[in-house]
Protein backbone atom coordinates (compact mmCIF):
# COMPACT_ATOMS: atom_id res chain seq x y z
CA UNK A 1 0.00 0.00 0.00
CA UNK A 2 1.15 3.39 -0.86
CA UNK A 3 2.51 5.38 2.12
CA UNK A 4 1.56 8.99 3.18
CA UNK A 5 5.09 10.37 2.80
CA UNK A 6 7.98 9.42 0.61
CA UNK A 7 11.27 10.61 2.49
CA UNK A 8 14.94 10.70 1.03
CA UNK A 9 17.51 10.19 3.62
CA UNK A 10 21.10 11.13 2.47
CA UNK A 11 23.33 8.24 1.56
CA UNK A 12 27.08 8.89 2.27
CA UNK A 13 28.59 11.55 4.47
CA UNK A 14 25.29 12.37 6.44
CA UNK A 15 24.12 8.75 6.71
CA UNK A 16 24.98 7.45 9.87
CA UNK A 17 24.19 10.92 11.74
CA UNK A 18 20.99 10.97 10.01
CA UNK A 19 19.75 8.08 10.81
CA UNK A 20 21.37 8.41 14.45
CA UNK A 21 19.59 11.40 14.91
CA UNK A 22 16.32 9.53 13.75
CA UNK A 23 16.80 7.21 16.70
CA UNK A 24 16.94 9.38 19.34
CA UNK A 25 13.52 11.42 17.36
CA UNK A 26 11.69 7.82 18.15
CA UNK A 27 12.37 6.10 14.37
CA UNK A 28 14.07 3.37 13.61
CA UNK A 29 15.72 3.38 10.35
CA UNK A 30 17.20 -0.35 9.51
CA UNK A 31 19.29 0.06 5.93
CA UNK A 32 18.78 -3.62 4.83
CA UNK A 33 22.17 -4.94 3.00
CA UNK A 34 22.21 -3.80 -0.40
CA UNK A 35 18.60 -2.16 -0.59
CA UNK A 36 18.17 1.19 -0.93
CA UNK A 37 14.61 1.22 0.57
CA UNK A 38 15.43 1.22 4.13
CA UNK A 39 12.71 -0.24 6.43
CA UNK A 40 11.51 2.46 9.16
CA UNK A 41 8.78 2.00 11.96
CA UNK A 42 6.37 4.38 10.91
CA UNK A 43 3.49 3.06 8.64
CA UNK A 44 3.11 6.72 7.30
CA UNK A 45 6.62 6.39 5.95
CA UNK A 46 8.57 5.51 3.62
CA UNK A 47 12.81 5.91 3.21
CA UNK A 48 14.63 5.96 0.50
CA UNK A 49 18.18 6.53 0.96
CA UNK A 50 19.77 9.17 -2.01
CA UNK A 51 22.89 11.07 -2.95
CA UNK A 52 22.93 14.28 -0.77
CA UNK A 53 23.69 15.56 -4.24
CA UNK A 54 20.80 14.78 -6.23
CA UNK A 55 18.56 14.60 -3.30
CA UNK A 56 17.36 18.55 -3.71
CA UNK A 57 16.72 17.95 -7.25
CA UNK A 58 14.07 14.84 -6.63
CA UNK A 59 12.26 16.92 -3.84
CA UNK A 60 11.96 19.78 -6.47
CA UNK A 61 10.04 17.62 -9.32
CA UNK A 62 8.16 15.49 -6.29
CA UNK A 63 10.16 11.95 -6.54
CA UNK A 64 10.60 12.58 -3.07
CA UNK A 65 8.12 14.46 -1.12
CA UNK A 66 10.73 15.37 1.77
CA UNK A 67 13.93 14.55 2.75
CA UNK A 68 17.39 15.27 4.61
CA UNK A 69 20.57 16.72 2.62
CA UNK A 70 23.11 19.49 2.97
CA UNK A 71 22.28 23.36 2.23
CA UNK A 72 25.50 23.43 -0.30
CA UNK A 73 23.60 20.91 -2.81
CA UNK A 74 20.64 23.06 -3.00
CA UNK A 75 22.52 25.93 -3.34
CA UNK A 76 24.79 24.14 -6.23
CA UNK A 77 21.34 23.12 -7.55
CA UNK A 78 19.55 26.57 -7.28
CA UNK A 79 16.35 24.20 -6.33
CA UNK A 80 13.01 25.42 -6.22
CA UNK A 81 12.04 23.98 -2.31
CA UNK A 82 10.25 24.53 0.53
CA UNK A 83 13.28 24.66 3.81
CA UNK A 84 11.43 23.37 6.39
CA UNK A 85 14.14 23.46 8.81
CA UNK A 86 18.20 24.29 9.48
CA UNK A 87 19.31 21.15 11.69
CA UNK A 88 22.93 22.00 12.44
CA UNK A 89 24.77 18.68 12.37
CA UNK A 90 27.37 16.89 9.55
CA UNK A 91 29.23 13.86 9.52
CA UNK A 92 30.91 13.94 12.72
CA UNK A 93 29.95 16.75 14.49
CA UNK A 94 26.93 18.69 15.79
CA UNK A 95 28.51 21.90 14.14
CA UNK A 96 28.31 23.80 10.30
CA UNK A 97 30.82 22.59 8.03
CA UNK A 98 32.54 25.14 5.59
CA UNK A 99 33.34 25.41 1.80
CA UNK A 100 36.77 26.75 1.60
CA UNK A 101 39.38 28.12 -1.20
CA UNK A 102 42.50 26.61 -0.31
CA UNK A 103 46.14 26.40 -1.99
CA UNK A 104 49.21 24.74 -1.43
CA UNK A 105 50.75 26.09 2.53
CA UNK A 106 53.65 27.75 0.62
CA UNK A 107 51.78 29.12 -2.28
CA UNK A 108 52.22 33.08 -2.60
CA UNK A 109 48.17 33.26 -3.52
CA UNK A 110 46.62 34.77 -0.51
CA UNK A 111 43.95 36.53 -1.52
CA UNK A 112 40.33 35.54 -4.41
CA UNK A 113 42.23 38.28 -6.60
CA UNK A 114 45.19 36.01 -6.50
CA UNK A 115 43.39 33.28 -8.24
CA UNK A 116 42.36 35.21 -11.84
CA UNK A 117 43.38 33.20 -14.55
CA UNK A 118 43.75 29.99 -12.39
CA UNK A 119 42.24 26.27 -12.32
CA UNK A 120 40.63 25.71 -9.26
CA UNK A 121 39.29 22.12 -8.92
CA UNK A 122 35.56 21.10 -7.12
CA UNK A 123 32.78 19.15 -6.98
CA UNK A 124 30.39 22.03 -6.60
CA UNK A 125 30.89 23.27 -9.83
CA UNK A 126 28.53 25.72 -10.57
CA UNK A 127 28.10 27.46 -7.15
CA UNK A 128 32.06 28.09 -7.94
CA UNK A 129 31.21 29.13 -11.11
CA UNK A 130 28.26 32.28 -10.12
CA UNK A 131 30.80 32.85 -7.17
CA UNK A 132 34.08 34.11 -8.74
CA UNK A 133 31.70 35.40 -11.66
CA UNK A 134 30.00 37.65 -9.24
CA UNK A 135 33.52 39.04 -8.15
CA UNK A 136 34.82 39.47 -11.80
CA UNK A 137 37.65 37.52 -11.09
CA UNK A 138 38.26 34.88 -14.42
CA UNK A 139 39.01 31.21 -13.33
CA UNK A 140 38.60 28.26 -15.14
CA UNK A 141 36.25 25.93 -12.63
CA UNK A 142 36.77 21.81 -13.48
CA UNK A 143 34.65 19.31 -11.97
CA UNK A 144 36.29 16.82 -9.40
CA UNK A 145 35.31 13.46 -8.59
CA UNK A 146 36.82 13.32 -5.48
CA UNK A 147 39.83 13.07 -3.31
CA UNK A 148 40.49 16.76 -4.08
CA UNK A 149 42.79 18.06 -2.14
CA UNK A 150 45.72 15.62 -3.01
CA UNK A 151 44.81 18.30 -7.04
CA UNK A 152 47.00 20.80 -5.24
CA UNK A 153 49.59 18.51 -4.40
CA UNK A 154 49.76 16.90 -7.63
CA UNK A 155 49.80 19.72 -9.60
CA UNK A 156 46.38 19.29 -11.54
CA UNK A 157 44.89 22.33 -10.08
CA UNK A 158 46.06 26.16 -8.26
CA UNK A 159 43.27 25.83 -5.97
CA UNK A 160 40.34 23.84 -4.56
CA UNK A 161 37.11 25.09 -3.17
CA UNK A 162 36.29 21.95 -1.36
CA UNK A 163 33.99 21.29 1.76
CA UNK A 164 36.14 21.35 5.28
CA UNK A 165 34.59 20.25 8.44
CA UNK A 166 37.48 19.11 11.30
CA UNK A 167 40.30 20.52 8.53
CA UNK A 168 42.25 17.07 8.69
CA UNK A 169 42.40 16.79 5.51
CA UNK A 170 43.41 20.08 4.45
CA UNK A 171 46.15 19.93 7.32
CA UNK A 172 47.20 15.76 5.45
CA UNK A 173 47.79 17.89 2.46
CA UNK A 174 49.22 21.29 4.19
CA UNK A 175 47.28 23.21 2.36
CA UNK A 176 46.21 26.73 3.67
CA UNK A 177 42.47 28.45 3.50
CA UNK A 178 42.75 31.61 1.90
CA UNK A 179 38.75 31.77 2.16
CA UNK A 180 35.43 30.86 3.04
CA UNK A 181 32.64 30.80 0.58
CA UNK A 182 29.76 28.97 2.28
CA UNK A 183 28.90 27.58 5.56
CA UNK A 184 26.89 24.52 5.22
CA UNK A 185 24.62 21.90 7.46
CA UNK A 186 21.79 19.65 6.66
CA UNK A 187 18.34 20.97 5.97
CA UNK A 188 14.94 19.19 5.77
CA UNK A 189 13.35 19.93 2.19
CA UNK A 190 9.94 19.69 1.36
CA UNK A 191 8.20 19.49 -2.19
CA UNK A 192 6.10 22.59 -3.05
CA UNK A 193 3.16 20.98 -3.39
CA UNK A 194 3.37 17.85 -1.02
CA UNK A 195 4.18 20.43 1.64
CA UNK A 196 0.47 22.36 0.87
CA UNK A 197 -1.37 19.10 1.48
CA UNK A 198 -1.93 18.98 4.87
CA UNK A 199 -1.81 15.16 5.95
CA UNK A 200 1.81 15.10 4.49
CA UNK A 201 3.15 18.58 5.78
CA UNK A 202 1.55 17.52 9.66
CA UNK A 203 3.81 14.69 8.99
CA UNK A 204 7.33 16.60 7.72
CA UNK A 205 6.26 19.34 10.71
CA UNK A 206 6.96 15.78 12.63
CA UNK A 207 9.58 14.88 11.87
CA UNK A 208 10.93 18.40 12.10
CA UNK A 209 10.13 19.31 15.49
CA UNK A 210 11.32 15.41 17.12
CA UNK A 211 14.65 16.15 14.75
CA UNK A 212 15.09 19.28 16.34
CA UNK A 213 14.70 18.30 20.01
CA UNK A 214 16.76 15.63 19.85
CA UNK A 215 19.74 17.91 18.50
CA UNK A 216 19.11 20.59 20.86
CA UNK A 217 19.31 17.86 23.62
CA UNK A 218 22.21 16.57 22.55
CA UNK A 219 24.15 19.23 23.41
CA UNK A 220 22.74 19.68 26.89
CA UNK A 221 22.83 17.82 29.94
CA UNK A 222 21.04 17.75 33.00
CA UNK A 223 22.04 18.20 36.43
CA UNK A 224 20.75 17.18 40.21
CA UNK A 225 22.57 17.99 43.16
CA UNK A 226 21.57 18.12 47.29
CA UNK A 227 22.25 21.58 48.68
CA UNK A 228 22.14 22.81 52.30
CA UNK A 229 19.82 25.26 52.55
CA UNK A 230 22.77 28.17 54.22
CA UNK A 231 24.38 27.96 50.78
CA UNK A 232 21.22 27.67 48.07
CA UNK A 233 21.12 31.39 47.11
CA UNK A 234 24.73 31.25 46.08
CA UNK A 235 24.03 27.91 44.44
CA UNK A 236 21.14 28.90 42.48
CA UNK A 237 23.05 32.48 40.76
CA UNK A 238 25.85 30.13 40.09
CA UNK A 239 23.47 27.72 37.49
CA UNK A 240 23.13 28.58 33.86
CA UNK A 241 19.78 27.31 33.07
CA UNK A 242 16.87 27.54 30.18
CA UNK A 243 14.71 28.59 33.12
CA UNK A 244 15.32 28.36 36.62
CA UNK A 245 16.31 26.06 38.07
CA UNK A 246 13.46 23.90 39.71
CA UNK A 247 13.90 23.59 43.69
CA UNK A 248 12.19 21.30 45.97
CA UNK A 249 12.78 20.66 49.67
CA UNK A 250 14.34 17.45 50.73
CA UNK A 251 11.38 15.81 53.21
CA UNK A 252 12.64 16.76 56.86
CA UNK A 253 15.36 18.47 56.40
CA UNK A 254 17.10 21.83 55.68
CA UNK A 255 18.15 20.30 52.71
CA UNK A 256 17.27 21.52 48.92
CA UNK A 257 17.15 19.11 45.74
CA UNK A 258 18.58 21.63 42.97
CA UNK A 259 17.88 20.86 38.85
CA UNK A 260 18.66 22.34 35.96
CA UNK A 261 19.02 21.92 32.31
CA UNK A 262 22.44 22.88 31.12
CA UNK A 263 25.11 23.05 28.36
CA UNK A 264 27.28 20.19 28.34
CA UNK A 265 30.22 21.94 27.44
CA UNK A 266 29.98 24.17 30.72
CA UNK A 267 29.44 20.35 33.19
CA UNK A 268 33.32 20.33 33.58
CA UNK A 269 33.92 23.78 34.83
CA UNK A 270 30.36 24.48 36.82
CA UNK A 271 31.24 20.68 38.73
CA UNK A 272 34.23 21.71 40.78
CA UNK A 273 32.65 25.18 41.99
CA UNK A 274 29.25 23.58 42.50
CA UNK A 275 31.29 20.72 44.96
CA UNK A 276 33.39 24.10 46.53
CA UNK A 277 30.53 25.96 47.44
CA UNK A 278 28.64 23.15 49.40
CA UNK A 279 26.96 20.90 46.90
CA UNK A 280 27.08 17.14 47.20
CA UNK A 281 25.35 14.34 45.62
CA UNK A 282 26.29 15.93 41.86
CA UNK A 283 23.98 13.31 39.21
CA UNK A 284 24.27 14.30 35.84
CA UNK A 285 22.20 12.22 32.83
CA UNK A 286 21.89 12.70 29.62
CA UNK A 287 18.36 14.20 27.74
CA UNK A 288 16.44 12.58 24.63
CA UNK A 289 14.80 15.11 23.58
CA UNK A 290 13.78 19.20 24.59
CA UNK A 291 10.36 20.71 23.21
N1 LIG B 1 32.75 16.05 6.93
C1 LIG B 1 32.04 16.11 5.80
N2 LIG B 1 32.60 15.77 4.62
C2 LIG B 1 31.87 15.78 3.48
N3 LIG B 1 30.57 16.13 3.41
C3 LIG B 1 29.98 16.49 4.57
C4 LIG B 1 30.68 16.49 5.80
N4 LIG B 1 29.81 16.87 6.76
C5 LIG B 1 28.65 17.12 6.16
N5 LIG B 1 28.73 16.89 4.84
C6 LIG B 1 27.64 17.04 3.89
O1 LIG B 1 27.40 15.81 3.26
C7 LIG B 1 26.95 16.05 1.95
C8 LIG B 1 27.82 15.29 0.98
O2 LIG B 1 27.75 13.98 1.34
P1 LIG B 1 28.02 12.82 0.31
O3 LIG B 1 28.17 11.59 1.08
O4 LIG B 1 26.96 12.82 -0.69
O5 LIG B 1 29.34 13.30 -0.36
P2 LIG B 1 30.75 12.77 -0.08
O6 LIG B 1 31.07 12.74 1.36
O7 LIG B 1 31.62 13.59 -0.93
O8 LIG B 1 30.60 11.29 -0.62
P3 LIG B 1 31.69 10.36 -1.21
O9 LIG B 1 32.95 11.12 -1.16
O10 LIG B 1 31.65 9.19 -0.29
O11 LIG B 1 31.24 10.08 -2.58
C9 LIG B 1 27.02 17.52 1.69
O12 LIG B 1 25.76 18.11 1.79
C10 LIG B 1 27.94 18.01 2.79
O13 LIG B 1 27.64 19.33 3.19
O1 LIG C 1 37.69 18.53 7.19
P1 LIG C 1 37.57 17.05 7.25
O2 LIG C 1 36.98 16.59 8.55
O3 LIG C 1 38.85 16.35 6.92
O4 LIG C 1 36.46 16.57 6.18
C1 LIG C 1 36.41 17.02 4.87
C2 LIG C 1 36.84 15.96 3.89
O5 LIG C 1 35.87 14.88 3.88
C3 LIG C 1 35.30 14.77 2.58
O6 LIG C 1 36.01 13.83 1.85
P2 LIG C 1 35.38 12.44 1.40
O7 LIG C 1 35.58 11.46 2.48
O8 LIG C 1 33.99 12.69 0.95
O9 LIG C 1 36.30 12.04 0.20
P3 LIG C 1 36.26 12.58 -1.31
O10 LIG C 1 37.10 13.83 -1.33
O11 LIG C 1 36.88 11.51 -2.10
O12 LIG C 1 34.85 12.85 -1.69
C4 LIG C 1 35.50 16.12 1.97
O13 LIG C 1 35.43 16.03 0.57
C5 LIG C 1 36.86 16.54 2.50
O14 LIG C 1 37.89 15.96 1.77
MG1 LIG D 1 33.37 13.36 -0.91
Amino acid sequence: MKKLLKLGIPKGSLQDATIALFKRSGWKINVNGRSYFPDINDEDIECALCRAQEMSINVESGVIDAGLTGKDWIAEHQSDVHVVSDLIYSKVSAKPARWVVAVAGDSPMNTLEDLQGKTISTELVQFTRRFFKERNIDVNVKFSWGATEAKIVSGLADAIVEITETESTIRAHNLKVIHEIMQTNTQLIANRAAWEIPAKREKIEQIALLLQSALVAGRLVGIKMNVPETVIEKIVSLLPSLNAPTVASLYKSTWFSVETIVDQSMVRDLIPVLIKEGAEGIIEYPLNKVL
